[in-house]
């Protein structure tokens, strides 16, 4: 989601996100501009032809950055500080966080029905010659599958992902995705979700349904533990 400037994983109303500090924004800000920087670095590193010297010279540069960057580092149990987890801001997420290197990022807007997505996949996601690695097509549609539940109320993990690879994705080629909850029984969620391409949306090259469970309160305690700190006001516990 962008909006003046700000381009991080979160989902919502932003004037519902909490309200930001001036040392958070710029700290999030700061956290895209070295996420921008790190994809820039991943594509041309993975469509680079420079000679053996030139890479040589690129990877002690890169070695040099490590060294600020790896001064203060979190451990698994502990939440990045610039995350709203209950807010929807995930700065690292491998598929939609400014801040991820892996991360397109795929931009995600609320809809009316669904959810809608765009993004552009570079050479950095190849799998078959030209066109997006099948992996990364399942990533994106889980991500969006997940934050279609959330939106309709009905968040959870994902248990089942069918997908269904009916034509490729082409690489630096503007995508368009989006997804909807089909089913809600109970504390299980089915919603499908598509890729086409921008130029033609009514394509589908990429079909995938997902099937996601909402946590009871001791399986969120068991999985996230102090982490996600589980109370009556957390959306993604299932009390019954
Ligand atoms: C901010 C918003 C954006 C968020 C985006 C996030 C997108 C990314 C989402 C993910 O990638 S989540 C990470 C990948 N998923 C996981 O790691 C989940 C791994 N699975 C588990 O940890 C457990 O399966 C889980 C705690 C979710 C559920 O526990 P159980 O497997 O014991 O299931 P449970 O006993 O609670 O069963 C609930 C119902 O689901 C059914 N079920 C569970 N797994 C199933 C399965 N695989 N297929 C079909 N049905 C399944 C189960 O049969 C049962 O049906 P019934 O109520 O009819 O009896």
């Amino acid at each position: 989601m962008t909006d003046s400037g700000r381009s991080y994983h979160t989902i919502g109303d932003p004037a519902e996100v909490e309200a930001e500090t001036e040392s958070l924004r710029d700290r999030r800000a700061a956290i895209t501009e070295l996420g921008d920087a790190l994809r820039t670095l991943v594509e041309q590193a993975a469509a680079t032809e420079a000679p053996a010297d030139e890479l040589r010279r690129a990877a002690a540069l890169v070695r040099e950055a490590t060294i600020p960057v790896g001064k203060q580092q979190r451990e698994r149990g502990q939440m990045p500080t610039a995350d709203d987890l209950l807010g929807g801001v995930r700065m690292y997420n491998p598929v939609c966080g400014s801040g991820s290197a892996l991360a397109p990022p795929l931009l995600i807007e609320l809809g009316a029905g669904g959810v809608t997505g765009s993004c552009t996949l570079g050479l950095a996601y190849e799998g078959p010659p030209m066109y997006a690695h099948g992996g990364v097509s399942a990533l994106l549609l889980d991500q969006i599958l997940g934050y279609a539940t959330s939106a309709s109320g009905h968040p959870g993990m994902t248990v089942r992902l069918d997908t269904e690879y009916r034509a490729p994705v082409p690489l630096q080629t503007e995508l368009r995705l989006s997804a909807e909850v089909v089913n809600v029984d109970g504390r299980k969620v089915t919603a499908r979700a598509t890729i086409a391409t921008a130029a033609e949306p009514d394509r589908e090259l990429v079909v995938a349904t997902g099937l996601f469970i909402a946590l009871r309160a001791d399986q969120a305690i068991r999985l996230f533990g102090t982490v996600l700190h589980p109370d009556a006001s957390n959306p993604a516990v299932a009390h019954d």
